[in-house]
Formats: C-alpha cells, structure tokens, sequence
C-alpha cells in the first residue's frame, strides 16, 4: 500500500493481515542532522534532512516555499480515544513536521495488571493493546515513506503491567516509552517495591529493543501547586530514574530526561526558568534532554499557550532539547482536536528555524543570577538527595512524603506525596525466585538459573526453547477483537457512509463528529455574551452547543466567544459548484503572446490605502511579477484615487488597470472595485479596458460582481495576473 497525497489512508485496508505484519526495525531513530544546510536563498545550521513531502509554514511562500526542518525531533501527542483517527492525525502531524507520534493511553490503564487486547475505544487516550499497535506502527511503515523520514511510535510502559507492556512493545517495534517507576508510585500509587522491581524487567527489555525511555519527573510540575518550587527536587528525581536505567543495562543516549519549564507568564518565567534548565542541563550532559511544553498553566486561550510554548522553545534553544515535545495548545480545554496538534507542530517548528544558529550569536552568562541561581538549585538538589540517604533510602523518604512538597527545599510544607512500603496498588506481590527459577527468554532481569538445564546457553537462555518470541515473531499469539460491540470495525460500519464516499462532514477528532468552531465578539459584559453568543449558535442550527472559551475585552464593551457546537447533516461533495481552479500558462506562451499583441497597463494601490508590497510582487520582474513577461507597466504607487488610475490609463492608452484593494474595512474593497468600473463607464472606456482587482481579502467571485473583468485574493501570482490579461486581450480581440 503506497501513500498518494491526494488520496486517504484506507483504514480497513490497513487492518488487513494485521496478524502477518512485522515490523521494519527496532529502536529510536535520530534525525539526521545537517550543518550549512542550503535551502532557498538561505543557509541553515541547526537543521536536518529535509522531508521529501511536507507542508511548509504559510509565509515559506514568500522564500521559494522551503520546509526546513530543525535538529531535534518533534513530538506530538495525540489523544483522542479512537486509534483508526489518530492515524489520520498522525498523518497530518508527520507533514506537519513530526516525527515523534507519542499515543496517550486510555484513562488508568496504569492499574491494568494485564495487557488489553482487541480495538475498545478509549477515554482521553486509547487503550493500548497490540492490534492497535500494530496498526499504528503499519500505517507509520507507510507514512515514513510518504514524508521520507523515519518516524518513532511510543506511548507508554509505566503501570503495574509495565514488564507485559514492554514485552509487547520490544515485540511490536514500538521506539519510545515512558518508563519511571516514581511516576507509578508517586501519581499512580502503586506499591513502591513492585514498581521497581517492575521498572528493572521493563527497563531490561526496553534496551534490548532499543527503546528511547522519556522518564516521568515533568509530572511534579504539573501536580505541585507552585511547581517553580519542585525544581530541586526534580533533579533528584531524574537522576533516580537515570541511574536506575543505568544499573539495568540501558546507554545514556536512549535515557531521556522529561523536563519542563516550571513556569509561564505573568510570571517573569524565562527568569525562573532558564536556571533550572541550565543547571538540568550541567548535571546530566550525557543524557538526552526531551523538552516538553507547559500544560499546567494552559487556561481556555489557544494564543496564550502558543505564547507560552513559544518561550519554553526559547529555553529549548538556548540549552538544549533533543526532543521537543509539543502539545495541542487547547490542552487547557481537553479537547485536543486535530487542527491544535498541527498548530502545536507548527509553532516547535516555526520557533526552531527562525532561531536558527541562534547561540552563535549570543551566550548565557557565566556569571551574575543565572549562574547564581542554577547553582543553588543544584546545592539543593544535592541537600535533598543526602537527606534522602540519611533518612533510609528512596522507599523510606517517600514514606515521609519527601516528594511533591509544595515547600522550596529545604522549606518543606508537609504536602507532600506520602506513599506506604505496605501499601498501594500491587502491595505483596513480589516474590523471591527459587532456586530453580527459569525463564527461557532473551530480555529478563535477575536471578535465571539457566545453568540447571544447560551452561553453555547462560547468555542465550531461549535457545532452550529454539527462540522465544523476541527471536521467533511466529510465537506471538495475536488476538484479533475480544469484545464484538467496541472495536475498531464496528466504528468503522457505523462511520461508512463517510469513508471513500462523496459525503462531507466536518470534524475536529473523530471522522464524522460534526464538531465545528465558532468565533464570535458580542459588544455585552461576560456573562451575557456567554448565553448571547450561545443563543445565536442555536439559531444557527448547530447542535449541542458549548462555550470553550471566553475572554473579556472589556467589562462592558465586549467580549470574544469561542464556541463549539455540531451540524448533523452532511454536504455531497458532487453537490458543490467549485469554480475551475486559474489556468496559467507557461511563462514562454505568456511571452510570445506578448509580443504578438503588446501590453499596457496601469496599476496602483486605489483609495487612501498604503499597502504596496503585494501589487509589487505582482507587477514587479524581480518578484516574477508581470513584467518579466514584456508587459508595458505604468505603477502610479499608493492611494491612487480611481479618477487618477482611469486617466492614466486613458492618456496611456492602456489595455488594462491592475487596481490593489487591500483595506477590506467596510467592504471598501468592493466599493473601489465598483467605482473603477463605473468610472471606466462614465469616461467612455469600459469597453476598452480590461480591470482587474487584486488583495489579500479579495473573492474573486464577489469581485467580477462589482464590474471588474477578475478579482484575485491571497496567494496570487503574478503568472496568474499575466495568464489572465493575455487571454482576456485575445477574447477582446475576438470580439472586435
Ligand atoms: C513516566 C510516565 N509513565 C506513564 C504515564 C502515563 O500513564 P497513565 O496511563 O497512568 O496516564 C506518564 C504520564 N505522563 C505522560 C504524558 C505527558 N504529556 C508526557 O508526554 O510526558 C508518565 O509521565
């Protein structure tokens, strides 16, 4: 199955002989990094291989359309519950940009002592279960090829069934996972001696599949009420985890530290975060750093949190990030939708190569607050670990609720998250292994008394068993669907009337959800404009109708909604009158017609309106504007009145008027274009001329209403300005 761009994935095609599917590789994959990288009239020096289909930033139009990509991989997290969307999503995402898809699990699937299995549908995450793995990681084989860059799949392993779920994903070629046995205890309150005992099998397996752990240590950030306050802590919490993963077996670069900034405004958050970056980055330089953007303080406001994960992309430059992980800045709404997860992309992406070599330029002071302050973060990181020793050990302190205090330590408030030895989900279920323990597997951690049946396999302990399933993928028992209502195919019947069909509904997570946005301004105080803005949704036809974000713009002036509501009808695409797409000709045809009939026009800015640089692109030679094509160009500049533009044309004797119409205030853009065409006709020369309107907020159908002979809006050429003028002159030229 090749991906075609203009094509969707097939889904059910996907599914198929999911049983026989193996994957390609096993383990993470870098991006391949790429100095003095040249694209377009630019040089790149924090860059990697560009991707061979992608969708550039909107303004790349204006430097050739380049997609550079940064050095670091970028993630997205995708959440939305139905495995089979998000593989939509995940496609989107890598074109986008990424290439780290990292799957939230379905809600508590940490207490599941057990893998699932079969296609359930999840809540705020989806289960994670091997047929949807393998899916996922198929449709990934496919997309990698498509975008032209390797693309790692992860979700995670933490939980009471970690071991089970690494095992699955060594077998699956899953590339990532989280893997923090104090995430378990901590936020999961499972037991804290089975969740290391755990962590050492899971980690054992994660290296021999060459697993890239993100570690759990961001989630103080996001659970401590004043998270700047944890920073001490958190190193002490990263280095558990990475000295654990060590002692295991696992090389530091697959050991990836989770960090987040602590703050965002309007707290002076690059003051408050930067010294925690710097000193994270000082203690663990020979591990791998995988930023991740600051949910906790994302409110309702998509631009907020675009801002703010802007700022934590300037720590990421100005230390380090070898993954940056991006989230949907509508975290704050929980509803991560599609459109947020590509603007999520966009923004790490965008941030990144517009500070490209940015630390050749600038460095951070080695003197003054911030090496004071990264110092001192790093002396009471060490305070905390020596009372962590003194106390007892790991398990003891956080029996006295060492962790999460709210306290800047040493302060302690005594909030913090106290768990028991003798407690917690899993409590006495370690056991001693016996004398004659064995396991005939490749990855298993510990006591294995392989010996007793054979010494000389004591490093390849399945050969007593001709392989285990790590060796002989054919010992994988592949279960299709356990529960016949919640899987994957039913969805997919009850959606098929949407899939390869002309049926059109919108969506923003699942195919066929209906969900639209609305934005509105009601000039009311909050409250009213909350219940206004509804009832005019209502009117509107949209179904179940909800605020997800209100904004004051002032007490009583007004206030922005934004609105979500669902149609619950669909649109046939066969239905719809979509106007021919510009023909243009090439630029030699342009030319030779050129020189069989001459050209002129006149053109200018009409109105009291400024604006010069689009209707320069267009006229101009050196931006491919219609002059390189021989045509005769008068520009008269900036707020032209149309009188003047007219007699220009008529003392000129020009074929044409170009008139740019910017300002879209009012509709004045429309007025302008209907006053030029009756002046045309009051000065005897409509029949003449060909008018032609151009702007940024131009329809062109709205435009041929007000009398011009063609309107263009955004993204014109000046080829499609020059194919147009050519033909309509031949038309004319027919007529007479
Ligand atoms: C070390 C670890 N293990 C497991 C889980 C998830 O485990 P549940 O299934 O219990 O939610 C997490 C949670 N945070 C990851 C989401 C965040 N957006 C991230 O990218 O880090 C975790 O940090």
């Amino acid at each position: 199955m090749d991906l075609k761009p203009n094509e969707h994935l097939d889904i059910q095609h996907l599914l198929e002989d999911l049983e026989n599917y193996r994957p390609k590789r096993r383990g993470w994959t870098w991006r391949e990094k790429k100095k003095d990288l040249e694209m377009g009239p630019f040089t790149y020096q924090d860059s990697s291989t560009p991707l061979e289909n992608s969708v550039p930033l909107p303004s790349s139009k204006y430097f050739g359309d380049i997609d550079p990509q940064p050095d670091c991989v970028i993630t997205t997290e995708i959440a939305s519950g139905r495995f089979e969307d998000d593989i939509r999503r995940m496609r989107m995402a890598a074109w986008h940009g990424a290439d780290h898809l990292m799957v939230i699990r379905t809600a508590g699937q940490s207490h599941f002592d057990g893998l699932i299995e079969g296609t359930p549908q999840g809540i705020g995450g989806i289960p994670i279960t091997r047929k949807q793995v393998r899916a996922q990681r198929k449709a990934l084989d496919y997309i990698e090829e498509e975008v032209g860059r390797p693309l790692n799949y992860h979700s995670y392993i933490s939980g009471v069934a970690g071991p089970e779920i690494s095992v699955m994903f060594a077998e699956e070629g899953v590339n990532g996972a989280h893997q923090d046995p104090q995430y378990n205890v901590l936020y999961r309150n499972i037991n804290m001696v089975r969740s290391f005992v755990d962590a050492a099998e899971a980690k054992k397996v994660m290296v021999w599949a060459d697993i890239a752990q993100i570690d759990g240590a961001h989630n103080a950030n996001a659970t401590a009420r004043e998270a700047w306050k944890v920073m001490p802590e958190l190193l002490v919490q990263h280095a558990l985890n990475s000295m654990y993963s060590v002692k295991v077996g696992m090389k530091k670069e697959n050991i990836c530290l989770s960090t987040v900034p602590p703050t965002a405004p309007p707290a002076p958050s690059m003051k408050l975060d930067l010294p925690y970056a710097v000193a994270l980055r000082q203690l663990f330089k020979e591990y791998k750093m995988r930023a991740q953007m600051n949910t906790k303080y994302i409110e309702s406001s998509t631009r907020e949190a675009t801002v703010t994960h802007t700022l934590n992309l300037l720590i990421s430059r100005l230390t380090r990030a070898d993954i940056q992980s991006t989230i949907t800045p509508d975290e704050g709404r929980n509803v991560p939708w599609h459109i947020y997860n590509i603007e999520a992309c966009d923004t790490a992406k965008q941030a990144f190569v517009g500070m490209d070599d940015l630390m050749s330029m600038i460095q951070l002071k080695e003197d003054g607050y911030l090496h004071d302050r990264s110092r001192e973060i790093k002396e009471r990181a060490v305070l905390f670990m020596e009372e962590v020793l003194e106390a007892g050990g790991y398990f003891q302190a956080v029996q006295e609720g060492f962790f999460v205090d709210s306290g800047h330590y040493p302060e302690r408030n005594g909030d913090g998250i106290a768990r028991k030895m003798d407690g917690g989900v899993g409590y006495g279920t370690v056991y001693e292994r016996d004398e004659d323990y064995l396991a005939p597997v490749t990855a298993h951690f510990g006591y294995n008394n392989i010996a007793q049946y054979d010494s000389s396999l004591v490093n390849n302990p399945s050969e007593l068993i001709n392989g285990c399933t790590l060796e002989k993928p054919e010992k994988i028992i592949f279960i299709d669907e356990l529960d016949e209502s919640d899987n994957v195919h039913v969805r997919l019947e009850e959606k098929k009337d949407l899939i390869n069909t002309s049926k059109i509904k919108p969506e923003m997570e699942w195919l066929g959800d209906g969900i639209v946005m609305l934005n509105m301004f009601i000039p009311k105080s909050k409250r009213v404009a909350e219940y206004a803005a509804i009832e005019f949704a209502k009117k509107m036809n949209l179904k179940e109708v909800e605020v997800i974000h209100r904004e004051m713009m002032h007490p009583s002036e007004g206030t922005r909604v934004e609105l979500k509501g669902k149609v619950d009808f669909t649109i046939d695409e066969n239905d719809l009158v979509i106007p021919p797409e510009p023909e243009i000709m090439s630029e030699d045809q342009i030319r030779e017609a050129v020189e069989k009939n001459p050209l002129r026009i006149v053109a200018g800015t009409v109105g009291e309106d400024e604006h010069s640089v689009g209707l320069r692109e267009i006229i101009d030679i050196k931006h491919g504007g219609i002059e390189a094509y021989g045509i005769d160009t008068h520009y008269l500049g900036t707020s032209v009145p149309i009188e003047k533009l007219v007699d220009a044309a008529i003392e000129l004797n020009a074929n044409a008027i170009l008139a740019s119409t910017i300002i879209s205030h009012d509709e004045i853009h429309y007025k302008n274009m209907k006053k030029l065409h009756e002046t045309c006709i009051e000065k005897g020369i409509r029949d003449k001329v060909i008018l032609v309107a151009g702007g940024t907020q131009v329809t062109p159908e709205i435009a041929v209403k007000q009398g011009v002979d063609a309107g263009f809006g955004r993204g014109s050429k000046g080829i499609h300005v020059a194919t147009f003028l050519v033909k309509r002159m031949e038309e004319m030229k027919n007529e007479d």
